[in-house]
């Protein structure tokens, strides 16, 4: 068994719907979803704001990989089209592997090009950090230290305090 923090995030369409696809679709995989935030968009600036929130969850597969897998599917259900000439363009769904722990709680790290672990961006993501946060005040981003004292680093206070939580929009889950 593992078990994963995830990152989704939709500025593209019904970007609720979509959110609420995403979980759903994780089913019993689901241990604690987040709040939801309203976002500016990170790294590439022209485009319309996004929801984002953080789901943990657990997988009984002993390897990491079906985390890719996983992730890849709900992507493709929600009609994702990758524009390559827009690295960080819009999408209807994106779910990022931020990080993933082996039953005995060990991190597990990898330098894989198509599973990067932990996220290579998601140390400097409010918008990844600040939900992560609210489930799990004591979380900590392997290789990278505390999340609370990553997201008071001054280069991410003024994203963190430019996300909007919409309590609006619950991702409604049964566990
Ligand atoms: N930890 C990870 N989580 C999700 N995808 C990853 C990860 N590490 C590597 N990848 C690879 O990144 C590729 C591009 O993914 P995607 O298009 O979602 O990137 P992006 O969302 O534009 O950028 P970012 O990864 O910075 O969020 C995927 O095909 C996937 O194989
Ligand atoms: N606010 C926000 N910005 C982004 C997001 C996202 O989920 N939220 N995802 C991106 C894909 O890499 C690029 N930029």
């Amino acid at each position: 068994m593992t078990r994963a923090v995830l990152s989704v995030g939709s500025n593209l369409g019904d970007r609720y719907a979509h959110l609420r696809t995403a979980v759903e679709g994780l089913g019993d995989s689901v241990v604690l979803v987040s709040g939801v935030y309203e976002t500016p968009p990170w790294g590439d600036t022209e485009q319309p704001p996004y929801l984002n929130a953080v789901v943990l969850a657990v997988d009984p597969a002993p390897d990491h990989r079906v985390w890719l897998e996983r992730v890849r599917s709900l992507e493709s259900a929600a009609g994702r089209v990758r524009d390559p000439e827009r690295r960080f363009g819009p999408r209807t769904l994106d779910v990022d592997v931020i990080a993933v722990w082996n039953d005995d709680g060990t991190p597990v790290t990898s330098a894989d090009a198509e599973l990067t672990l932990p996220h290579p961006r998601a140390c400097e993501r409010a918008f990844v950090l600040k939900p992560w946060l609210d489930l799990q005040p004591y979380a900590q981003l392997p290789g990278h230290g505390w999340v609370t004292d990553l997201l008071n680093a001054p280069g991410l206070t003024a994203d963190a305090n430019a996300m909007t939580p919409r309590p609006d929009l619950p991702l409604e889950f049964e566990g």
